[in-house]
């Protein structure tokens, strides 16, 4: 860009030996996702991802399982049941962390938010089980953005053993609902896979059924545990945004008496609702977007050859001083007005926009809710060094001394 000019907002590079258009302006990123036929989503490793998982089929078999998904995780009646359901254990999560006193928040928060996944998606309890399932998540996750050398002591091959093993879980699983051994009867996302039908009657195959599983807590764990500690990082760097916060969520609890929260309270807290839209815009988890270019595209006098990918960058937007005033401000008051066309992506765009985004927002205000009326925090590191890969994170995986407030503070 030094050497060209802003252009339309697309350059072309070589990436890991591919080339590659980095699209870094809204309008052409809009024309991108709009245009899916013409630029289809292509993740790299996608045998990590899983084949024939919702963010790799294109199509009917696409449509057919997101449209399941949506109405299981993103439509407002189920996120009512999700919001009484996850509650409970942030709740425990929280008190255990003021017991222990100073923590690593990271990986604390991925703990609480994994078992509330692992209940929704596969009924699974918290146990030893899950935290080693996690162990695998892990190494699965940091694969998927590694490069694919298939050696031993590469972060590509241990995420293979990792996906292996994961898959051979959720196949028990899997196996005792259809036998009915021992399950009682659950209404998690892998009862819902197993009744999806197509047009001929036709239902998913296990195999299909398990990959989607995985795929489905690859996207919705560590991206949800990612942000709800930014969340914590943020709001530790800037007091008066988590006095402003606080306030507003004792106002809604008040007239309860030891009831949770409900998504009706949730939509009437505006600056509750503004904190998660700045803290997602400023964590940049998803810093970039895969297409594939599937023929060769003319856009304003510029060409976009056949096979090129395409990859939107996301965090250029979301730090672009031309989108956001003072992007590197967190600044939760700037969601009093919408976001300039086309600039806020955090979830992709057109019919590939993340299914979960509203399960996402939800367990991140849950989880700020019960935090900022009940804890005080501090970081222990707040000039740790930031890490990006593989994905943004202070690098003391946010450690912090957290304690319960009491009624005399
Ligand atoms: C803050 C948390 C999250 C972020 C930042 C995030 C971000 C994204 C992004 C950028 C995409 C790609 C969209 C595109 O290509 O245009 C995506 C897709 C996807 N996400 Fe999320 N996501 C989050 C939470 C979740 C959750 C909770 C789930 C739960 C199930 C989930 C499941 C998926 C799936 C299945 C796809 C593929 C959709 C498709 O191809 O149709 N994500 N997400």
């Amino acid at each position: 860009m030094n050497r060209y000019g802003d252009g339309e907002g697309m350059y072309r590079t070589h990436l890991f030996g591919s080339p590659s258009i980095i699209v870094c302006f809204p309008s052409i990123s809009k024309y991108i996702y709009r245009s899916g036929d013409l630029f289809i989503v292509k993740w790299p490793n996608v045998d990590l991802m899983g084949p024939t998982s919702l963010g790799a089929v294109h199509g009917k078999a696409h449509a057919r399982i997101r449209s399941y998904l949506t109405n299981a995780i993103n439509r407002p009646d189920s996120l009512r049941r999700i919001a009484a359901h996850v509650q409970p254990r942030m709740v425990a999560a929280l008190q255990s962390w003021a017991h222990q006193g100073q923590l690593k928040g990271y990986s604390e928060v991925k703990k609480v938010t994994f078992e509330n996944i692992g209940k929704l998606f596969v009924s699974f309890e918290p146990g030893p089980g899950l935290e080693s399932m996690d162990k695998l998540f892990d190494g699965l996750l940091k694969g998927i953005r590694a490069q694919p050398i298939n050696v031993p002591g590469f972060a590509y091959h241990y995420a293979i053993q990792c996906r292996k093993k994961l898959e051979a879980i959720f196949r028990v699983e899997l196996e005792k609902k259809k036998n009915g051994n021992g399950v009682e009867t659950t209404n998690d996302l892998m009862d819902g896979l197993m009744k999806i039908e197509d047009d001929e009657g036709n239902k998913l195959s296990d195999h299909e059924i398990v990959e989607n599983i995985v795929a489905l807590v690859v996207g919705g764990y560590d991206s949800t545990a990612l942000s709800s500690t930014w969340a914590l990082y943020f709001l530790a760097k800037f007091p008066y945004v988590l006095k402003k916060l606080r306030e507003e969520n004792i106002a809604a609890c008040k007239n309860k008496k030891g009831e949770f929260i409900t998504t009706e309270d949730l939509s009437r807290m505006k600056y509750t609702a503004n904190v998660v839209e700045e803290t997602i815009r400023m964590a940049n988890i998803s810093a970039i977007n895969f297409r594939l270019a599937t023929r060769e595209v003319e856009y304003k006098g510029y060409t976009i050859p056949k096979d090129w990918k395409v990859i939107l960058w996301i965090r250029y937007l979301h730090t672009n001083p031309e989108n956001f005033d003072d992007p590197m401000c967190f600044n939760p008051d700037r969601w009093n007005k919408p976001a300039k066309p086309g600039t806020f992506q955090v979830f992709g765009g057109g019919s590939r926009i993340c299914p979960g985004n509203m399960l996402a927002r939800l367990q991140i205000a849950l989880f700020l809710h019960h935090l900022s009326v009940g804890y005080k925090w501090e970081l222990v590191n707040p000039d740790a060094e930031i890490i990006y890969l593989s994905h943004p994170i202070p690098v003391d995986g946010v450690d912090i001394k957290l304690s319960k407030i009491t009624d005399q503070q």
